[in-house]
C-alpha cells in the first residue's frame, strides 16, 4: 500500500509540474520544444527553461519521472542495464567522432540510411544501424523508419555548427569554432569513459593510484599528460569542452552572484588556470574598464591568445588584458588583484593541492582582494540537518531541498553533479565538494566564505572569500 501511495504522490508531482510548464509556456505564447526536432538555441522557448518557475517544475518531473521507473521495474534488470551503461557513452564517441549529427543534420527531417551516414567513413552500416538504434531508444536520435536515422532535439545539441566537407578536410580542428557540447562529449566518453573502468582496479588492485594513470599506463599527472605534444588535438579539445560547459549553463551566469559593479576601475581580474578565458572574457565586454590577467599552463595560455584575438580583440590592443604562463603551485605574481578567479579548477584537485593553491592566492592578496570561485556543490543524497551546519551563517548558503516522496536532492535531476565528482576523480584525483568541504579548504589557506551564491537554472554556486 505504502508503495502505492508514493507512486500516486510521484504521479501527482508529474502532473502538477505539466500543469505549471503548460501554463507558463501558453502565457508566452510559446510551444513546449519537442523531442523530436533539432534543438535551436535562439528559440525563445528555451531561454523559458531559466524561468525559476519552470526550471524547478523540470527538475520536480524530472525526479519524479525516473523515480516512478524505478519503482517499477524489475530490479534485477534495472541493476543489469545499469551495469551496462557504458555503452552509451562509447556509442556518442563514435557519433561524434563520424560527424553523425552533421550528417543528419544535412540530410533533414526525413533522415537518412545507415549505409548513407556509414558511407563518409567507411563504416560498418549494420553496426551504425544497431550504434544509432541504442541511443534512439534513449531519445538520442530518432529511428524514422527501420534502418532510417534523422537527428532530435538532443542529438542535435552534437552538431559542431560546420559543413560536412569543411569537418572532412580537417579532422583534426572540427571542434575549433563549435559550441563545446560536441567536445564536452568526446572529452567525458573518450578519456573520462576510458578512465573510469579502471575505478574498482584502482581501488581493489592498484593502490589506489588515479584511474586515469591505469589506463593510459602513465606516471603524468592528467594536465601534465594533456599538455604533452602529442596529445595537443586532447588539449584543443578540452579547451573547446571547458567553453562547452558554459554553453549548458544560463549566459549570464556569472553576473548571477558576486557584484562585480564594486570593482574599482582598472581593478584587475586574475583569471587562474582560466584555460581560454572565456568566463573573464565575458566579463570584461560587460565591464571593458576592468583588467584581466589570463594565467594558466603555457598551451593553455596559446589557445587563450587565440580565442581573445578572435572575440574580443579590442582589450588586447587596449593591452586590459595580459597573457602570463603561470603554475598556480609557485608564488603568485600579481599583488594588486582585486579578485582571483577560478572556474573549475579547485574540483580537480585533492584537498592538500587545493589549500596549496588557494594559500599561493592568500600570500599574494590584498585586503580588499575578493577570492571568487565558480563551483558544483554538492548535496547530500539524504535529508540534512541545517542547523548543525558550520556552514549555516554564511549569506546564501541555504538551498532548498525536495518534497517527500522525492529524493532530497532531487535524484537523477541532478545527476551531473556526482557525475562530475567521479569525473574528477578517475582523471585527477579531485572531488566536488559539498559546502564544509569549501569551507574546510578555505580556512586553513587563510579565507573566510562570506558569500554562497546558487545560480538559478544551474548546478554551479559562486562562492566568496576575504582574506582573513
Ligand atoms: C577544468 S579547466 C578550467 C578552465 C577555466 N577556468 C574554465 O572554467 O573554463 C582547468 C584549467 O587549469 C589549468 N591548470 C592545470 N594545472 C595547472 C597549473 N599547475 N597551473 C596553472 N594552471 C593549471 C588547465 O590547463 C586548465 O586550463
Amino acid at each position: 500500500m505504502q508503495s502505492i501511495s508514493t507512486l500516486r504522490r510521484l504521479a501527482s508531482i508529474i502532473s502538477d509540474s505539466v500543469d505549471t510548464m503548460e501554463r507558463v509556456y501558453a502565457s508566452s505564447d510559446v510551444p513546449l520544444p519537442s523531442l523530436d526536432e533539432p534543438f535551436n538555441p535562439q528559440d525563445p522557448a528555451e531561454a523559458l527553461r531559466q524561468e525559476p518557475e519552470v526550471s524547478n517544475a523540470v527538475k520536480n518531473l524530472m525526479a519524479a519521472a525516473a523515480q516512478i521507473s524505478t519503482t517499477v521495474c524489475d530490479p534485477m534488470r534495472f541493476a543489469v542495464n545499469t551495469s551496462r551503461a557504458f555503452h552509451l557513452s562509447s556509442c556518442l564517441l563514435v557519433v561524434s567522432n563520424l560527424n553523425i549529427a552533421e550528417i543528419l543534420r544535412e540530410a533533414g527531417p526525413k533522415g537518412a540510411t545507415a549505409e548513407d551516414i556509414a558511407a563518409p567513413s567507411h563504416a560498418n552500416p549494420n553496426l551504425i544501424a544497431r550504434i544509432l538504434r541504442l541511443l534512439a531508444t534513449h531519445h538520442i536520435f530518432r529511428e524514422v523508419s527501420p534502418g532510417v536515422f534523422a537527428n532530435n532535439r538532443v542529438s542535435s545539441t552534437l552538431d559542431k555548427g560546420k559543413s560536412l566537407s569543411v569537418l572532412n578536410s580537417n579532422h583534426k580542428d572540427r571542434f575549433i569554432g563549435s559550441s563545446g557540447i560536441a567536445a564536452l562529449v568526446e572529452h567525458g566518453a573518450d578519456i573520462g569513459g576510458k578512465s573510469g573502468v579502471y575505478l574498482a582496479d584502482s581501488m581493489l588492485n592498484a593502490d589506489g593510484v588515479i584511474p586515469f594513470k591505469l589506463a593510459y599506463r602513465t606516471e603524468e599527472e592528467f594536465f601534465t599528460w594533456l599538455h604533452q605534444a602529442e596529445n595537443s588535438h586532447n588539449a584543443t579539445r578540452f579547451g573547446v569542452a571547458m567553453q562547452g560547459t558554459a554553453e549548458t549553463e544560463p549566459s549570464d551566469l556569472i553576473f548571477q552572484g558576486f557584484d562585480w559593479d564594486l570593482l574599482p576601475h582598472n581593478g584587475t581580474i586574475v583569471d587562474v588556470g582560466g584555460g581560454i578565458g572565456h568566463v573573464s572574457l565575458t566579463i570584461a565586454c560587460k565591464y571593458p574598464h576592468l583588467r584581466v590577467v589570463m594565467q594558466d599552463l603555457a598551451p593553455s595560455i596559446e589557445l587563450s591568445k587565440k580565442y581573445w584575438r578572435e572575440n574580443f580583440p579590442e582589450h588586447i590592443s587596449k593591452q586590459m588584458v595580459k597573457f602570463q604562463v603561470h603554475d598556480f603551485f609557485s608564488p603568485q605574481p600579481i599583488k594588486e588583484a582585486a579578485v582571483f578567479l577560478l572556474r573549475y579548477i579547485i574540483h580537480n584537485w585533492s584537498d592538500d593541492q587545493a589549500k596549496a593553491i588557494l594559500h599561493r592566492l592568500r600570500v599574494a592578496a590584498l585586503p580588499t582582494t575578493r577570492l571568487v570561485i565558480l563551483e558544483k556543490i554538492v548535496p547530500f543524497a539524504s535529508v540534512e540537518d541545517l542547523e548543525a551546519s558550520r556552514t549555516k551563517e554564511i549569506s546564501g548558503a541555504f538551498r532548498p531541498s525536495a518534497e517527500y516522496p522525492l529524493l532530497p536532492n532531487w535524484g537523477p535531476a541532478t545527476a551531473d553533479l556526482y557525475l562530475y565528482d567521479l569525473n574528477m576523480h578517475v582523471l585527477l584525483g579531485g572531488v566536488e565538494r559539498t559546502l564544509e568541504g569549501f569551507w574546510d579548504l578555505l580556512e586553513p589557506a587563510g579565507w573566510k566564505l562570506v558569500e554562497v551564491h546558487h545560480c538559478g537554472g544551474s548546478q554551479l554556486s559562486q562562492l566568496v572569500a576575504i582574506p582573513v
